[in-house]
């Protein structure tokens, strides 16, 4: 499968925001992230269902919703009516995982689990088969524009290796500080989804970062 781009609102200007999702519109991106910050899981706030519901509105791309909260089975249904198309919990907020996944797919939406550059990737082997999406964390969450942290690598092998093993459909994320320093590495761990905040909005030409990011390996599908 071609890897796909999931340009990271996180890093785009608010205040132009129907111009920042026309651009995606306009771009080689396959899915838009949307980082959901409580303020309590991670230290920041960013946004809820009113703003996925508006983007939902100006975009046909996918809807990549990453929750960083406590207790996100509290609005796991709101997220999927507001459009998510994908929806992401953290293993490190989740006592009852295997529950919330059941929940998410429940509503239609496809299940995701984030986990933190601690946590590592053999803590989801029990309850992998019900994972649709695995996100590597790699760097802390919380905030865009950090330093991508070197031991993700070793994290996406492994996680490849086990998906390989069992032969399931679930992909693999990788979320934080990626850009084109380090794609092709990350391709090659076996990586499926590129997340890119920083490396998108904050280049001079946005949508030419998003074309870069999805011609390594080979030419755009
Ligand atoms: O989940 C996140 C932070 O918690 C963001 O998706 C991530 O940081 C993307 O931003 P950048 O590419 O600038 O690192
Ligand atoms: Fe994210």
């Amino acid at each position: 499968m071609k890897h796909l781009i999931a340009p990271s609102v996180l890093a785009c200007d608010f205040a132009r925001l129907p111009e920042e999702i026309a651009l995606l519109n306009d771009s080689a991106a396959d899915w838009i992230h949307l980082d959901v910050m409580d303020g309590r899981f991670v230290p920041n706030l960013t946004f809820g269902m009113p703003l996925v519901e508006a983007i939902n509105r100006l975009t046909d791309k996918t809807l990549d919703v990453h929750l960083m909260m406590l207790e996100p089975e509290r609005y796991v249904e709101a997220f999927q009516k507001a459009g998510a198309d994908w929806i992401s919990v953290h293993y490190e907020a989740c006592p009852h995982l295997h529950r919330n996944l059941q929940q998410i797919k429940a509503t239609g939406a496809k299940a995701g689990v984030a986990i933190n550059p601690h946590t590592p990737v053999e803590a989801l082997f029990p309850v992998l088969e019900e994972i649709d999406l695995v996100i590597i964390m790699s760097v802390n969450p919380g905030f865009g524009g950090q330093k991508f942290i070197y031991h993700s690598i070793e994290k996406i092998k492994k996680l490849k290796e086990e998906i390989t093993i069992r032969n399931l459909p679930t992909l693999i994320e990788v979320d934080g500080g990626v850009g084109m320093q380090n794609a092709q590495v990350l391709l090659q761990a076996g990586a499926d989804v590129l997340v890119a905040g920083s490396a998108v909005f904050k280049a001079p030409d946005p949508k030419k970062a998003i074309q870069q990011l999805k011609n390594i390996g080979g030419l755009a599908l």
